[in-house]
């Protein structure tokens, strides 16, 4: 479509669209570019599959010694879509390839804390009624082009105010908030923290499911690609680890480990912040400096799941969530799920416990055996009336240390703006940034990625074919700020950038 530079040796394979990742906002890239006709393009993936952080793993065994599959990434479908509203694309792709999916009902939880069953219910109704006003008053703050808060700023002011040696409320406040965000409500921005919440859970709905799929979650993205991609298609270039990108005006060159190198007329790097923030890649020329302040403005958060199987369901086998107050330590393995229920893996005797922030990454730093032994002493706390026994089976991902990924997903601190973001999102040269932390609407979550990678295509696709349609939110390059101005005023948030409040998926798009 266009012409490309050539590499000095003149070796690199020549292709007009490079699409670094095959996460879903590289898949769904590649969708968006083979619609609009643009075939020519490579997939590089570092992995040896498809679907990025949708990662599933074997785990323990079922009474025929068959393992279970769970998800060490995403597993919810978060905000399905009402009827006649905007659905979820995530939840159209759910329905596509019939993925199987369970209500995740949050109120069926039970409170815990050292000396077993607590009911501290009470608290999760007074953090709901302060995260109200405090959703007020992040939208006047947004509206209004006000200076942002921190959410404890934001929840305090509105009535949420828990002490510090108060271990149930911080439970509390640890489920209510770190448990989404994998951050603290100190850490994390309240305009932009309540906006993503109500971009998602009003904008679709507050329904979430959670993924049983033995197929794993990463089912819906293969599904996806196989619309565009065949079996074994030589555009999908697995186990390839992308270690530089030398981008200008005229094009993009991507070099991999393995001594082999891709000329592209675009490329787009779907990596995650993590990657972008560790120096994984290099970048020639060095990225500008206002790109590299973005991405280290924004924060990426650790998430981690620590699965166990037991040789029996000891704990009520009705209950979804078990929410645990550690008398000395916020966040100290707060909050066990069951699997070994009607709707997920009934009779499994799986149970998981997710850790975020400091907590996970100290998780991460342990041995496998130290974290079985404090989360067994902490069962045996919750539930002093049984013998709670050593688990069978036992496995956590440590996503500080995937090279591919480096931590779970990203957050926006406090002091970020829309104008920051825009400068992660925005394209240099002709090397463009898409991905879950591309998105200033959903970041987070399947679906931000998903989007953003639907809006790189477009408009690359839009530049390729001469941009023919004339339409000007797809055919210019994204805007960026040398200089970064504090706030940004109302109008600035359009989808142009990435602000999907408005727009209703159309389900005639796939
Ligand atoms: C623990 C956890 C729980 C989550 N829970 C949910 C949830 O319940 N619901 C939800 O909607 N979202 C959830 N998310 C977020 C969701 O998984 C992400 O938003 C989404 O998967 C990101 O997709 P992406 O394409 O932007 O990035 P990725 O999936 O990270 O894709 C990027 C791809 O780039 C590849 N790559 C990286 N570096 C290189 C390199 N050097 N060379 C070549 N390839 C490289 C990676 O291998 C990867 O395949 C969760 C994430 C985690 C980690």
């Amino acid at each position: 479509y266009v012409s490309q530079p050539r590499d000095q040796e003149g070796t690199c394979q020549k292709t007009t669209v490079a699409i670094l990742g095959a996460g879903i906002s590289g898949i769904s890239a590649a969708q968006t570019l083979s619609k609009a006709s643009v075939d020519d393009f490579l997939i590089l993936e570092y992995r040896d599959r498809i679907g990025g952080r949708a990662w599933h793993e074997n785990f323990g065994q079922d009474k025929d010694g068959n393992p279970y599959v769970v998800e060490m990434g995403a597993n919810w479908v978060q905000g399905l879509g009402n009827p006649g509203g905007p659905e979820n694309p995530i939840w159209t792709l759910a329905k596509e390839f019939g993925l199987q999916t369970t209500y995740s009902n949050y109120s069926n939880i039970s409170t815990y804390n050292q000396d077993g069953y607590k009911d501290y219910s009470h608290l999760l109704d007074e953090f709901d009624e302060a995260y109200d006003i405090a959703n007020l008053a992040a939208g006047k703050i947004l509206v209004e082009n006000l200076q942002d808060q921190t959410a404890k700023a934001g929840l305090a002011l509105a009535g949420w105010k828990p002490k510090s040696h108060d271990s149930k409320a911080q439970a509390v406040d640890w489920w209510m908030w770190d448990f989404e965000a994998s951050f603290t409500p100190l850490e994390s921005s309240l305009v932009f923290g309540m906006a993503s919440d109500n971009l998602t859970s009003n904008q679709f709905s507050d329904h979430d499911n959670f993924v049983t799929d033995q197929r794993g979650f990463n089912t819906i993205i293969k599904g996806m690609a196989s619309k565009f991609l065949t079996e074994d298609d030589p555009r999908l270039l697995l186990n390839t680890k992308v270690t530089n990108i030398t981008y200008g005006p005229e094009g993009v060159t991507v070099y991999s480990s393995d001594g082999n190198c891709v000329q592209a007329a675009y490329a787009i790097c779907t990596f995650s912040l993590g990657v972008l923030q560790n120096d994984v890649v290099t970048f020639t020329p060095e990225l500008p400096e206002w790109k590299k302040t973005a991405v280290h403005m924004f924060t990426m958060g650790t998430y981690t799941k620590i699965f166990m199987q037991f040789n029996e369901t000891f704990w009520p086998t009705d209950t979804q969530y078990f929410l645990y107050a550690d008398p000395a330590t916020r966040g100290y393995y707060p909050l066990f799920q069951s699997l070994s229920m009607d709707g997920f893996h009934p009779e499994s005797n799986i149970i998981f416990v997710t850790v975020t922030d400091e907590l996970a990454q100290r998780a991460e730093r342990q041995s496998d055996e130290e974290t079985k032994q404090e989360i067994v002493e902490v069962l045996r706390k919750m539930f002093p009336d049984v013998e709670v026994p050593e688990p069978t089976a036992f496995l956590y991902p440590r996503w500080n240390t995937e090279p591919w990924s480096y931590g779970s997903y990203s957050n926006w601190p406090m002091g970020t703006t829309l104008e920051m973001h825009e400068n992660l999102r925005a394209n240099v040269d002709r090397l463009w940034f898409s991905g879950e932390a591309t998105s200033p609407s959903y970041f987070g979550f399947l679906h931000g990625a998903w989007f953003e990678g639907r809006d790189a295509g477009r408009r690359i696709a839009g530049l390729l074919n001469g941009c023919k349609e004339g339409n000007s939110t797809t055919c210019v390059p994204r805007k960026h700020y040398e200089v970064l101005h504090g706030t940004s005023p109302l109008a600035d948030y359009s989808s142009v950038n990435g602000w999907e409040v408005s727009s209703f998926y159309d389900s005639n798009d796939d």
